[in-house]
């Protein structure tokens, strides 16, 4: 089947995104953290960021999704992105249910129809396992949970780059598989797919590997 063909609408589907970073350095204040890094991800595929602690995966992601900007080199990105940080800090007070914060994905797109909008969201909040908690307060998620929110954000965006750091410790193995499965899943219906990962299964079973060690791509 192409990735071009979306097969239900049988209409040709938005062009493959495109995320590609050629020469990236990035030091904080003096300490170079990301030396030459040169990285094309491709739509369809999972590609796994590895590498040991302070390698600078963490950065590279957060370069590539353009919430940090690379002291030299240049980053071409097409199609929305979705980036699933490792540890989402959100203040205890804040009143939102995790069905809102999976709807703020639908925001951008301002013509949706509501009814599409909470489709998505029920859709999303499904995908993820978390429908049955919609209506608590986000604060009160675990870690993995929150990591599942805003990954069913990006679902709910339809985002076409999703770009993921699982933390080294803290997410359970069933939580840890069913994050794999929804990004295999978002691949194979032609997202571009990175996930920083310290899970030997995981890196086993990705399309690609990128590995770092002290800010250099060694793989
Ligand atoms: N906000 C910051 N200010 C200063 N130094 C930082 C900051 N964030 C990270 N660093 C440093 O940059 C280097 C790379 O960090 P980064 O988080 O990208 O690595 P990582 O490979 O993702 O590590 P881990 O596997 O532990 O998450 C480390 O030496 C880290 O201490």
């Amino acid at each position: 089947m192409s990735l071009l063909t979306d097969p239900r609408t049988s209409r040709t589907a938005a062009p493959p995104a495109v995320l590609r970073a050629t020469g990236i350095h990035f030091s904080f204040d003096t300490t170079p953290v990301l030396r030459g890094i040169d990285i094309e991800l491709e739509p369809g595929s999972v590609t796994v960021i590895a590498g040991a602690n302070g390698a600078g995966k963490s950065t590279l992601l957060e370069v590539l999704a353009g919430v940090r900007t690379p002291s030299s080199g240049r980053v071409e990105r097409s199609g929305s992105v979705a980036l699933v940080v490792q540890r989402i800090a959100a203040p205890d007070a804040l009143p939102v249910t995790v069905r809102e914060v999976v709807a703020m994905g639908t925001w951008e797109r301002r013509r949706l129809a509501r009814s599409e909008r909470r489709d998505r969201v029920v859709d999303a909040l499904e995908r993820v396992a978390l429908a049955d908690l919609a209506e608590r307060p986000f604060t009160a998620l675990s870690g993995g949970q929150r990591q599942r929110v805003l990954l069913a954000q990006g679902i709910a965006r339809r985002a076409r780059i999703f770009l993921l750091d699982e933390p080294a410790s803290g997410l359970d193995a069933a939580s840890r598989a069913r994050t794999q499965t929804i990004l295999v899943e978002e691949a194979n219906r032609g997202a571009t797919v990175a996930c920083v990962t310290h899970n030997d299964a995981a890196i086993a079973n990705a399309d690609r590997i990128v590995r770092l060690d002290h800010g250099v791509r060694v793989a």
